[in-house]
């Protein structure tokens, strides 16, 4: 076939769509009326006439349209020539969705209108449009909570270059890249929280939300619901609507669970489960979901001991344990204190630098709470001082009256064979009560020792210190 032939072809099979096009619509619409240029009817089917009150569609010829159809705007569109694809027009009865073109004739001059009205069943629309409302808006959350959710480090804000800081790295960044689960293990303050982001930000899974949840903040009894989330009305006093637990706002993303050796018997089941059939319910529903979520578990404690004491399940540890990673404490890692200072001086602003005498009484302390005691040391000297240098003497007095940890007199041993066990729960119970009574609260309290909030009610609650 030539390509005139092929043109003529084509040109014939245009006719053709453009005729079936017409009728098809002109059958299956609510109804069509063609106007000339002045947009005088001269064309109505039977049934749109018959919608605006004319037995017959011969009485609507000749007459403006708007007579004929109140609201009428293919005035507009015969003058204008633009087409308004879809709209709605009012009438007495049900609103109709229309559509209103130009005609032109074979030269292209604009010779009148053409309006179809779509359909009537609006409420045929309505639950697309109300699914397209609902998915917007949970477009637009979700974007924001996925904003709040991003990890806010990577493994360049993790500080450190002795051998037991570049080791715990370098497990790390194995396992941001696996989807096994990850234990960090570490004292208060070591950075499991701060490393838990980088490996989040460093894995896959890097633009999906990460979510943390501390066992240690949240009451035994709504831990349940935190994790797996509420169906309606599931409990006297929850919400009408379903509440998201974690697990679902982690959804493709990395869960931190903080604490994990508070976690109660009951919940350790059901996480396990999650980690073997990747599935849960949320609380008061039977139905179940699909769980997609990197688990990264974090504790101060003595897991294994808890194994042994039967507080925490053995199949769940060895479930856990598969990538351990151990935070050296502060102490271990003394040759990073010179960057630690450095880099948390420039995250406290105001130009401030250790002298020499300042950091070799640092390397002096014992560091209970590690970098975090490190940390609120340092802006409590920044703090006292106006800088720029700080010395040894502006950090003892920053340290407060008493000596250092690691210099202060060990507690004498009792003469009637008093524990190790013993005795360490009395000086924690006195250094506890103490730091209580001269910081007034509990959250100063907790700034003074170096320690989380969280780990400072754990440890007053495993002692029976009231925090008042
Ligand atoms: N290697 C590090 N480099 C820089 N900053 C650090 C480092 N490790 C910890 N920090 C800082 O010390 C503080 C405590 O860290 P983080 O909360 O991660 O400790 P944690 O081990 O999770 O503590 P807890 O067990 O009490 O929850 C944070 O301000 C953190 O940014």
């Amino acid at each position: 076939m030539n390509s005139a032939d092929r043109l003529k072809d084509y040109q014939v099979t245009r006719l053709q769509a453009m005729r079936s096009l017409f009728e098809i619509v002109e059958q299956s619409s609510e109804g069509t009326v063609i106007v000339d240029r002045e947009a005088r009817i001269v064309w109505i089917n039977e049934r749109y006439a018959r919608r605006f009150g004319l037995a017959d569609p011969a009485e609507a010829l000749g007459q403006p349209v708007e007579n004929v159809i109140p609201g009428s705007l293919l005035r507009e569109v015969a003058h204008s020539g633009q087409p308004i694809l879809l709209d709605m027009l009012d009438t007495s009865k049900e609103p109709l969705v229309v559509m209103r073109l130009p005609i032109r004739d074979e030269h292209g001059q604009l010779i009148g209108a053409i309006g179809f009205a779509l359909f009537d069943e609006l409420k045929n629309l309505s639950p697309l449009v109300s699914h397209y409302l609902s998915m917007q808006e949970e477009l637009a959350s979700t974007r924001s909570l996925l904003q709040a959710r991003q990890a806010r480090y990577g493994f360049a804000q993790f500080i450190g270059t002795s051998a037991p800081a570049l080791e715990v790295k370098h497990r790390a960044r194995r396992g941001a890249a696996s989807e096994a689960p990850i234990l960090l293990l570490g004292e208060t303050g070591t950075g499991k929280e701060l490393l838990a982001h980088a490996i989040h930000t460093a894995s896959p899974r890097a633009h999906k939300p990460f979510v943390s949840l501390n066992m240690a903040a949240i009451p035994e009894s709504l831990l349940e619901a935190e994790f797996f989330g509420t169906a309606p009305g599931a409990f006297t006093g929850a919400s009408r609507k379903a509440r998201p637990g974690k697990f679902q706002i982690a959804q493709g993303g990395t869960l931190f669970l903080d604490e994990i050796g508070d976690m109660p018997l009951h919940l350790q089941g059901k996480l396990l489960r999650v980690l073997q059939e990747k599935e849960f319910e949320p609380v008061g529903s039977n139905q179940i979901l699909f769980s997609d979520v990197r688990l990264i578990a974090a504790t101060s404690c003595d897991l294994e001991a808890a194994v042994r004491q039967g507080s925490f399940r053995a199949d769940l540890y060895y479930r856990l344990n598969v990538l351990p990673i151990r935070l050296p404490p502060l102490r271990e890692r003394p040759d990073d204190l010179p960057a630690l200072c450095e880099a948390l001086l420039a995250q406290l602003g105001g130009g401030y630098r250790l002298a020499p005498d300042a950091l070799a009484l640092l390397a002096r302390h014992g560091w209970p709470g590690n970098i975090r005691e490190l940390r609120n040391l340092l802006e409590r000297a920044t703090l006292l001082n106006d800088g720029p240098l700080l010395d040894a003497a502006m950090l003892a007095a920053a340290l407060g009256p008493q000596p250092p940890l690691a210099m202060a007199n060990p507690p004498s041993p009792s003469a009637s064979g008093e524990s190790y066990r013993q005795a360490m729960q009395r000086f924690e119970r006195e250094l506890l009560e103490n730091a209580l009574a001269s910081a007034g609260n509990a959250l100063e309290a907790a700034r003074r020792l170096g320690l989380s909030r969280s780990t400072l009610y754990r440890r007053l609650a495993a002692l029976g210190i009231s925090s008042r």
